[in-house]
């Protein structure tokens, strides 16, 4: 099968940047794979009688089967009774799986490989309980609101990054015979009012920034979209005619289905005619309303939906499951099943190089062998009640390793900061004053006299069906939870050695807790699931050298970031292209950390910046493939640096490449990130990282023409080691 053979092939160990190659590749056959998986999935609808076909397109409801999605089997075909499951970081409800990082985790390593193989494990344990559509990744929320309530869930602001995670998640569970599912599709950008408000917003930040990554995830093929909540331009996304059939189906050349977000769906007929091909849950949540079904039925038969669209429906979600194989020797749906294997060993390497180090004075890490440490905070320790405890993870009792909502796995075991600590002191002979409340009375007591002292802070947020201490969804302000800044300023106070441990779902605010004189150090160790301790303490005691850098821009002050959720029943996306680093460079606003930002035990200089391009001016052309247009996918320039590690140790580094498009282009952001490597270098070895330019990479999306456009001029070329540490400047003109 094309799609498996290149994902063995894809599993190498190449950077991304390296392998665009390989995707124009898969994205040839994955095309040519489609047709054959049509080709059956036409011979199989021959066979189907208009209620089978009905049957295909709905679901059974809510709580009326094994997964949280489920259609009825079609004995004439040999179809099964589809399971469709969350999620992002695992199997929801699962007996005995893995709970890998959240997506904001792995983006935050900026590893390729480790991304890969996240999604290849992933697919591994979604087949093994016999789930045949995972839900997952995200790519929307993209993030452009950082108290977004499900940012987490996807890969953060960057639609570049986002889309290379996509791809690397995609096509990893998809090489185990595993349908995935991009979601949520599209501009459900907050969890406040998400099922009314209409996200509008402008064709060229449609283009650019929300629809980008998408066309990432259907270029690799993916078998599913999910359709979101929110109204897109004033209508609903899963009665969107525009976005559905024009942009994913016509523009993108998406081959699979769309299904609905749960309980999505508005109207019988308006949904059908605009491209969604799959109702879930079947119902609403009471069981109370279905809008297919008979009503389906009815509506082919009385010629409002066609019965070419009910078999379009069908087809779609057929080839899918021929595309992946689905109907020869795929597992029966267990979720209690043990499908673990070796995979904690990626939730600990994710969780671990997705550390970000943000301040490290006087080299205070890494730790050397403290004779005393004192270890500070609620969230230093498992939740009293149980790892597991709240339902969809909704609260946020204890070490916090992922946000809330449909998102979540059950921890198999947790690994709190203090389990982790406690063993490594043990072999250190270190004393550990424990204190795990955040009370500062008893601070003082526990704090001084420590050689160092570790005080742990989080900031949750999750999906809007549950309420956490009266956060529903979308964080209400970018504090730190349970009284952090006071908590560190106490600690700080009784230890001039004070080391800041943050476990957050998205940006805090860190100016209170940098004006302490005695942080000496904050740690960035965001979501790193069911090994946040052994992660940590890899990375605090230098058995790596911190190597994360940052998804999203941690700004001075909240306002700066100029989004914010919106309260009423519309967000006019008045921001457009401009969000996060973009919004901070165009507007001269110095970020406290900036995008792409982390700190490194080790030293790196950079060298030797080359540029070579074929790119034309113009607008892109080429048959429709998946992702788009094919030249798009194409090779068009190339850029190399050396990068050398100076310092002491071994550490990993990632040069990061941004692009200025040149002035004939509209107005656009001062810089876009392009490529990015992750490079792995012994003390004074170098080596070149090397960035494939495509063609959609130089293009702007023209709403005159509409069509991508690679502009004229003079491109700006920067390599540096985050977005406002520019090491090499270079340029190439396009004729
Ligand atoms: O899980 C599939 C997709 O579902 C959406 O989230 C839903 C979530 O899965 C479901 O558990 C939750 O149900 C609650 C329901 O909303 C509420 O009315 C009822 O009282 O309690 C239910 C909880 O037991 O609803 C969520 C939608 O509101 C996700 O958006 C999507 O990403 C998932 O893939």
């Amino acid at each position: 099968m094309h799609l498996r053979i290149f994902a063995v092939l894809a599993a190498t160990s190449l950077a991304w940047a390296e392998t665009s190659e390989k995707q124009a590749r898969q994205a040839g056959s994955g095309f040519a794979a489609w047709d054959a998986a049509y080709s059956q999935a036409s011979t199989a609808l021959s066979k189907l009688s208009q209620q089978d076909k009905v049957n295909i397109v709905t679901g059974v409801g809510w709580n009326k089967g094994p997964c949280v999605g489920n259609t009825p089997a079609i004995a004439s075909i040999a179809y099964p009774q589809l399971c469709l499951q969350d999620g992002p970081l695992g199997i929801r409800f699962g007996g005995s799986v893995t709970a890998f990082t959240p997506g904001i985790q792995a983006a935050s390593t900026w590893d390729v490989e480790l991304i890969r193989q996240r999604g290849v494990y992933l697919g591994a344990e979604a087949r093994g309980v016999g789930v045949h559509v995972l839900l997952g990744p995200v790519a929307g929320a993209l993030g452009k609101i950082p108290n977004g309530g499900r940012n987490w869930e996807g890969f953060g602001p960057d639609p570049y990054l986002t889309g290379i995670a996509m791809s690397e998640t995609i096509e990893g569970i998809q090489s185990n015979g595993v349908q995935a599912c991009a979601k949520h599709f599209i501009l459900n950008e907050q969890e406040t009012n998400r099922e009314t408000i209409s996200s509008v917003v402008d064709d060229r930040t449609m283009h650019e920034l929300y629809l980008f990554p998408f066309a990432d995830a259907v270029h690799s093929n993916v078998a599913s979209v999910m359709c979101s909540y929110n109204k897109v331009n004033g209508t609903w996304a899963c009665e969107n005619d525009k976005i559905q059939n024009g942009l994913l189906k016509k523009e993108l050349g998406f081959k699979g289905y769309v299904m609905s977000d749960w309980n999505a769906q508005h109207t019988t007929n308006g949904a059908a005619n605009s491209g969604m091909d799959m109702t879930m849950p079947g119902s609403d949540f009471d069981g109370k309303t279905i809008l297919w079904g008979p009503q389906l039925n009815t509506a082919v038969n009385n010629g409002q939906v066609s019965k070419a669209r009910l078999d379009d429906m069908a087809k779609r979600i057929l080839a899918s499951w021929y595309l992946l194989e689905q109907n020869s020797g795929y597992p029966a749906t267990n979720l209690k099943t043990n499908v673990q294997g070796n995979h904690k060993e990626n939730v600990r390497a994710v969780a671990r190089d997705g550390i970000v180090l943000l301040k490290n004075d006087d080299d205070i890490l890494p730790l050397k062998k403290p004779s005393k440490l004192a270890v500070i905070g609620s969230s230093s320790v498992v939740n009293p009640a149980g790892r597991n405890a709240c339902t969809d993870r909704g609260c946020n009792t204890g070490a916090l390793g992922m946000g809330w909502g449909s998102g979540t796995a059950d921890y198999p075991y947790f690994v709190a900061p203090y389990d982790a600590l406690k063993t490594r002191a043990q072999s250190d002979g270190t004393t550990i004053n424990l204190l795990s409340s955040d009370s500062t009375s008893g601070v003082a007591n526990a704090a001084s006299g420590a050689d160092a002292a570790l005080v742990f802070i989080t900031a949750d947020s999750g999906e809007g069906y549950i309420t956490v201490e009266g956060v529903t969804g979308d964080r209400p302000n970018l504090d730190p939870w349970h009284n952090g800044n006071q908590l560190v300023q106490a600690v700080a106070q009784a230890n001039k050695n004070t080391i800041v441990v943050v476990h957050s779902t998205g940006p805090i605010i860190l100016e209170t807790i940098l004006a302490q004189p005695g942080v000496k150090a904050v740690v960035w160790a965001g979501l790193p699931s069911q090994e946040n301790g052994n992660a940590l303490v890899d990375v605090l005691y230098g058995l790596v050298s911190p190597s994360g850098k940052l998804p999203y821009t941690i700004a001075k002050s909240e306002s700066d970031y100029g989004t914010a959720v919106q309260r009423g029943g519309t967000d006019l996306f008045t921001e457009g292209l401009f969000i996060d680093y973009r919004h901070f460079d165009k507007n001269g606003i110095a970020p406290r950390y900036e995008f792409g930002f982390g700190l490194s035990y080790t030293n790196f200089t950079y060298s030797s910046l080359s540029i070579t391009s074929t790119a034309s001016s113009g607008p892109a052309s080429g048959d429709t493939i998946p992702g788009g247009r094919s030249d798009l996918w194409e090779t068009v320039a190339t850029v190399t640096a050396v990068v050398e590690n100076t310092g002491g140790v071994q550490g990993a580094v990632v040069p990061q490449l941004y692009i200025s498009l040149p002035s004939s282009a509209p107005s656009s952001p001062p810089k876009q990130l392009r490529g990015f490597a992750k490079l792995k270098l012994a003390p004074g070895e170098s080596n070149t990282a090397t960035f494939i330019l495509r063609r959609r990479d130089l293009s702007y999306w023209d709403t005159g023409r509409q069509n991508w456009v690679v502009p004229s001029g003079s491109f700006g070329v920067v390599v540096g080691a985050s977005s406002r540490d520019l090491r090499l400047n270079g340029k190439f003109d396009v004729y």
